[in-house]
């Protein structure tokens, strides 16, 4: 049962509101608030006033009259619903429709909170409701919220339109798989794709004197093929200013843009802010997405990184057509539990059969540390590692990469 907090006062508008949806969506049940008692400290009322508030607009709902039933819903006609609030309606079922493909293919990530923010609007009075529909599963889903909001504003600084006049001016794009598949041969190891990280999630603050471009200056002269750069400012600390600097500082490797992808629009910006590559992860978008996005990153002439943790995932992404590049990751970006022999299992068998004979090449991501680990992914039959902590942590991070690898692979 949701349980609702009026932080000033309730009103009849609820009730309205609250029936109108009910017969929208039939599924909720509910009660009506017929005798709204103002300043009562806490009462139960599910679901349904909170469904046409998304969190990208307040939408006050001002439903022609209900007849309220017996069973505690209410009657309304389609017809009487203003036009404003039927497009509404067909929003957010869309948005339904959406998270349900994506459930089907074992994502349980949502796009955006089913019911709308904790805290919403009716006309002027505040309600706080938390309920499963607008609590995050984990830590993946709040980033995955918080980013659909971010990538709401940025788009409407940045408009596709404005981008794509930008992207006449960027310089090429440098071959971020070839790199990878240079170092692999120059070294007879994985080749390594360093990470430019402040801070995680799991692990707080990993650097305090955090100079991004003296890093990744760093991993270039201690002989990384490619670099990673964490863009998501509020989880990671991370920021575009950051790849932009990287980018301009005459740093040569190739650079993944580390982001929470969730719209072909942050494609486009990691491309003019200077990526060579881009992060897709597969616990967050379903497969249409995925194969979409993989052919807008070959038309800006970016590779895409498809990122999985588990078998599920795996299959997945096996099936879709022109993937060229896995990373398995080892740590589970809800749970944060990390295990390196994820990368082992996710290669066994049949699997890493599929994936040889496609020519994929696999990236073992997180949790390594130590040249035994390395050696571990490798003999599990990745071609390349990508590693942020055991690195960046170090005082001289081109050392610490000698260190990771047991002997200098610099050039
Ligand atoms: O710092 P580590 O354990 O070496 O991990 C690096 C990298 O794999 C990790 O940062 C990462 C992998 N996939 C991600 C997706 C989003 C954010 C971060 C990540």
């Amino acid at each position: 049962m949701d349980s609702v907090m009026p932080l000033r006062t309730t009103t009849a508008a609820t009730a309205t509101a609250a029936s109108a949806a009910a017969t929208v969506r039939p599924r909720f049940s509910f009660q009506l608030l017929a005798n709204p008692r103002p300043r009562k400290p806490a009462f139960s009322l599910p679901v349904p006033t909170t469904i046409f508030t998304t969190h990208r607009a307040r939408i006050l709902p001002q439903f022609t009259p209900v007849r309220a039933q017996e069973d505690n819903s209410a009657l309304v006609s389609e017809s009487t619903i203003p036009e404003g609030d039927a497009l509404k309606i067909k929003e957010w079922e869309v948005e339904r429709f959406q998270d349900e493909i994506a459930a089907s293919q074992g994502i349980k990530i949502r796009r955006r909170p089913t019911t709308g923010p904790p805290l919403h609007y009716v006309g002027p009075f505040e309600f706080r409701m938390q309920n499963e529909g607008n609590t995050p599963i984990n830590i993946l889903e709040e980033i995955i919220w918080y980013k659909d909001k971010e990538v709401s504003q940025m788009k409407e600084k940045k408009p596709l339109l404005l981008l794509k006049k930008l992207l006449s001016g960027v310089p090429p794009t440098r071959d971020f798989l070839g790199a990878l598949k240079e170092s692999y041969s120059r070294t007879g190891l994985p080749a390594l794709i360093a990470e430019v990280k402040k801070a995680s999630p799991s692990r707080g603050v990993l650097r305090e004197n955090f100079n991004p471009v003296e890093i990744a200056k760093a991993y270039e002269r201690g002989g990384a093929a490619c670099l990673s750069v964490l863009t998501d400012q509020k989880y990671f600390q991370g920021s575009f200013e950051n790849l932009e600097a990287i980018r301009n500082a005459g740093v040569e490797c190739p650079l993944l843009c580390k982001e929470f992808v969730i719209e072909a629009w942050q494609i486009y910006y990691a491309r003019v802010k200077g990526a060579d590559a881009i992060l897709l992860i597969a616990a967050v978008l379903p497969n249409l997405d995925i194969q979409y996005m993989i052919k807008i990153c070959k038309l800006l002439g970016l590779t895409a990184l498809v990122e999985v943790h588990d078998e599920m995932e795996m299959d997945r992404v096996l099936g879709i057509d022109g993937v060229e590049l896995i990373g398995i990751n080892n740590r589970d970006l809800g749970t944060f539990k990390v295990d390196i022999s994820n990368t082992k299992k996710l290669l066994e068998g049949e699997r890493g059969e599929r994936i040889r004979e496609k020519g994929i090449i696999v990236v073992g991501e997180s949790g390594l540390f130590t040249p035994a680990d390395i050696g571990y992914v490798q003999e599990a039959g990745v071609k390349a590692v990508l590693v942020g902590e055991s690195l960046v942590k170090q005082e001289d991070p081109a050392k610490g990469i000698s260190g990771l690898f047991g002997k200098d692979i610099s050039c």
